[in-house]
């Protein structure tokens, strides 16, 4: 039994076609695009069985043994020994995270939402590494405000080691310094406390150690100059607030008008008359040149994003693209612009349009905007990146008690829903797991959390729908775009268990993503580069492996490689799309 639907349009002419062909085995609609590109629309009851013989085939593992199904006590994901960018590898890599959880709670129970933790000196050993990945961290996020160029390689190549050793795809996301106003680093001190009333001295000089008591460096030169008396200097957006009462050359006397704990580098501004005085943050340069360096740097390790600091336009985003092509040779660097300004939520659509992502950077925005008015511009920019195709990530604050407490307070929790409600791709932790005492706690909170959260919006079904614009530049774009859309809506209203998709450069699983399917998506990429990278973004489960232009072939080999490894069954039904061939194929695995 089949069917067929055709399209015409004139001249231009993309005929599309849904035909009628005469296959017995599978219902198989064809979308043809005339007169170059075949679209297939593919559905599949039942496909030719040579499955069997190729399940018995395959797993490698990484010391070259055969795997058949695994134990219990086999759960470690055993990475391809064949190179890991090999097109050509016949094993696949997935980590023993996902593997468990896919094989305990099915692929319905999958977490969705995304977790980043930045690593600092609680969570830099490679067993407190190994601990956050088996927790679910799918990105470690290293600040270069903090510690030096060694401690960052350091990290980077434990996280590398673990990928590796472990099979996990854990991506590399270094943050900049940027070149707002900051305290110096309290000359090693963990804080500072300032009390009610107390007079501290604010200065460009820098002092030696011991630090003189009630000073504080600060990183820019002008800052004498262009504070007034009167004027009202808030530390990280007015954890702890001073009145300027004096200048006397390069120091300012301020007196603490609400107390509180002061932290190494933390942000400063000035207010005056109610209002942010940021002429003086306008002339700073987004990109410092200790930050060109950390950039650098940055290149020459191979992280996964780099996430600009206080971007102000798309300019300044479209400068360290080009800068990035010309030095990294093909290693394609993603660069994610934090909204954490009142510039960059101005000029919001074409800063995030410029980039391969956003940070709703909550620290520094709730400095530079009324606090209050954060939870809007969240959403506002939460919705921007979905409809402009680009993973969005909530940060600051999420779980902050938690630095402290091993339990977070209802309302960390009520915030954490929200962000997940939003759909936002992922969630991060800063000072939480970068110098909290419980890490690993805060991280399953964001994790069970997230994971109870998805599910309750997708069984009440009370996920508004979002008008997803037209993204694409070119024809073939669109095509991508249609397929997905349509495939994430019958996945929806077939109930499928997983979508599978086959892309190379991950475009095609980010548009899936976009769609937000209740079930999880299965994005098979042929280098490990891309499959860390489709790790920041919603319901993606990256997985290696080496593939063709024939889908059928790929199919099959998929199958027998989860099969074997207890990931998938006879049974299960699946989309499959794939931007080779621009097919949709619905089946059951045999
Ligand atoms: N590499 C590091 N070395 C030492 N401390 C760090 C490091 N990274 C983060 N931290 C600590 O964790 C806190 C929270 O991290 P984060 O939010 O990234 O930085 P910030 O507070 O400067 O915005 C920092 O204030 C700092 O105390
Ligand atoms: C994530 C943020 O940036 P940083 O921690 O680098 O200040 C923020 O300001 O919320
Ligand atoms: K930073
Ligand atoms: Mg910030």
């Amino acid at each position: 039994m089949s069917h067929s639907l055709q399209f015409f349009t004139p001249s231009r002419a993309p005929y599309l076609t849904l035909q009628k062909i005469p296959v017995t085995s599978y219902t198989r609609f064809s979308v043809i695009n005339f007169p170059s590109k075949k679209h297939s629309l593919t559905i599949t009851k039942s496909l030719s069985s040579d499955l069997d013989a190729a399940s018995s085939q395959v797993l490698e593992s990484g010391n070259g043994q055969t795997v058949g199904g695994l134990s219990a006590d086999n759960v470690v994901a055993i990475p391809s020994h064949v190179p890991s960018d090999s097109g050509a590898a016949a094993g696949i890599d997935v980590d023993s995270v996902t593997e468990a959880e896919l094989k305990e709670n099915g692929f319905r129970s999958t977490r969705r939402t995304k977790l980043i933790c930045t690593i600092g000196p609680a969570t830099c050993g490679f067993e407190q590494l190994e601990a956050l990945a088996v927790g679910g961290m799918n990105v470690a996020r290293i600040n270069m405000c903090h510690g030096t160029r060694e401690w960052h390689k350091m990290v980077i190549e434990r996280v590398r080691r673990l990928n590796e050793e472990k099979g996990f795809a854990v991506a590399i996301m270094m943050d900049t310094e940027g070149s707002e106003i900051h305290m110096g680093d309290l000359g090693g001190a963990a804080s500072a406390k300032a009390e009610d009333g107390e007079i501290w001295t604010f200065s460009v000089r820098a002092f030696g150690t011991p630090r003189p008591e009630r000073t504080i460096n600060v990183n820019y030169d002008g800052f004498a100059e262009d504070v007034k008396i009167g004027d009202e200097l808030l530390v990280d957006g007015g954890m702890v607030r001073f009145e300027v009462i004096e200048k006397i050359g390069p120091d300012v006397k301020c007196r603490c008008t609400d107390p509180g704990l002061l932290l190494p580098r933390a942000n400063l501004t000035f207010w005056r008359d109610g209002s942010l005085v940021r002429e003086r943050n306008a002339m700073l340069p987004t990109i410092s040149s200790k930050d060109w360096l950390d950039i650098d740097f940055g290149i020459a390790e191979g992280v996964d994003f780099i996430a600009i600091s206080f971007v102000k336009s798309a300019e300044v985003i479209n400068h360290l693209k080009s800068y990035i092509a010309a030095r990294s040779r093909g290693s394609d660097i993603a660069v994610i612009a934090k909204i954490e300004s009142i510039d960059s939520l101005k000029n919001l659509k074409e800063i995030i349009l410029a980039s391969d992502g956003a940070m709703v950077a909550r620290g520094d925005l709730g400095a530079q905007i009324p606090l209050e008015q954060v939870p809007s511009a969240q959403q506002r920019i939460v919705r921007v990146c979905r409809q402009l195709n680009k993973p969005v990530i909530v940060a600051s604050q999420l779980l902050e008690s938690m630095i402290e407490y091993p339990t977070p307070t209802r309302a960390e929790v009520a915030d954490v829903s929200e962000a997940v409600r939003q759909r936002a791709d992922a969630l991060m932790l800063s000072g939480e797991s970068a110098m909290g005492q419980f890490p690993d706690k805060a991280l399953a909170v964001l994790r069970s959390v997230s994971v109870r959260i998805e599910k309750w919006w997708r069984e009440a079904k009370r996920h508004e729908a979002m008008v997803l614009p037209d993204v694409g530049t070119s024809f073939a774009d669109s095509i991508s775009e249609e397929i997905c859309i349509s495939a994430a809506r019958m996945a929806n209203n077939l109930e499928v268990d997983a979508i599978f998709v086959y892309t190379k450069t991950g475009h095609m699983a980010s548009l899936l993503s976009r769609c937000r399917p209740d079930c999880p998506i299965f994005a098979f990429t042929t280098t490990t580069s891309v499959r860390r990278r489709l790790n920041l973004q919603w319901g993606l489960i990256p997985f290696r492996l080496g593939f063709s232009d024939d889908m059928e072939s790929n199919l099959n080999k998929t199958f027998s490689l989860l099969k074997a490894r207890g990931m998938i069954k006879s049974g299960d039904l699946v989309i499959a799309v794939s931007d080779m061939l621009q097919s949709i194929q619905v089946m059951n695995v045999p």
